[in-house]
């Protein structure tokens, strides 16, 4: 999801390459990112630390408190810190790095790649209102932001940091179904997949709500509704709504 992130903020020209630098072990992955992408990259948290302002935590939640340890002799008021973290909470960062600390945090998606991401954010109390407007520019640079309680950031997570997953195992599921029905898989992928994008962008561009946009489809005793029909059957709504709670609760299990 860093690299995600690198590539959207790059794409939208919202910093250039030399005000980027990468913290990255791995001398070979630090080979990739500086020809890649034109970026500074290093291994040396004071090193990182002494480069950057916005410091963007992009690790695993599960070793979010060793890799903290590395840095928080580095890090200080100066810097505003930004974490993409599941679950991991700001208390739990301001316990690593103190109470002074400038933290934000960020839950954003891997559509932020092509510019289309969904992120939601929420600051600590010395993350300033300056510093709250940078992480949104950041954010909305490679998609939509908008701000949330920090409490709220597990459903964030569970839905739309998460989103992106369901909704590509639904194209895979469409695109069996229409090699199913008789289409070859290059066809079936085409057209799910601007099926999925016209879909949205039908949703997002007329604001009208699902169900009307549904109803324009599902003519009476047709095709759609007898296609609907089996999936209400088999009760995707639900199904749906228990997925989005338990990563919701594997949000806050990872944070505890
Ligand atoms: N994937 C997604 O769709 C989203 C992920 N996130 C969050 O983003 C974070 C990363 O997730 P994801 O990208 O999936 O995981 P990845 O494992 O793909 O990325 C994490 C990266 O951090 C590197 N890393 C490990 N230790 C260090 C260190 N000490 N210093 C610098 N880099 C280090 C890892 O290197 P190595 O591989 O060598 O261990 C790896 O490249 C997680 O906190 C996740 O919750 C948030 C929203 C969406
Ligand atoms: O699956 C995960 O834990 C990460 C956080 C949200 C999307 N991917």
């Amino acid at each position: 999801m860093g690299e995600a992130l690198i590539r959207g903020m790059l794409k939208a020209e919202l910093v250039t390459a030399e005000k980027i630098m990468v913290a990255e072990p791995d001398s070979s992955r630090q080979q990739y990112l500086t020809s890649q992408y034109g970026i500074g990259v290093t291994a040396l948290p004071g090193e990182l630390a002494s480069f950057a302002q916005v410091v963007i935590l992009a690790v695993k939640p599960q070793i979010m408190e060793p890799v903290l340890q590395q840095y928080v002799a580095h890090l200080d008021e100066s810097h505003l810190i930004i974490s993409i973290a599941a679950g991991v909470t700001i208390a739990a960062m301001e316990g690593v790095l103190g109470d002074s600390a400038r933290i934000i945090r960020v839950m954003p998606n891997t559509p932020a790649l092509v510019l289309a991401g969904a992120s939601a954010l929420s600051g600590n109390r010395r993350a300033s209102e300056e510093d709250m407007e940078t992480a949104k520019a950041l954010f909305s640079a490679v998609g939509i932001c908008v701000e949330v309680a920090e409490n709220l950031l597990d459903a964030v997570t569970g839905l739309s940091g998460s989103g992106p997953g369901y909704v590509f195992t639904f194209i895979e599921a469409m695109v069996d179904g229409g090699v199913l029905a008789g289409l070859p898989r290059p066809v079936a992928e085409q057209l799910v997949l601007q099926t999925v994008y016209g879909s949205a962008r039908l949703a997002l561009e007329t604001g009208e709500p699902a169900a009307v946009l549904k109803g324009r489809v599902t003519s009476p005793g047709g095709t759609t509704i007898t296609g609907i029909q089996v999936l209400e059957e088999a009760g995707l709504r639900g199904t749906v709504m228990t997925a989005i709670e338990a990563a919701t609760q594997r949000s806050r299990d990872l944070g505890s």
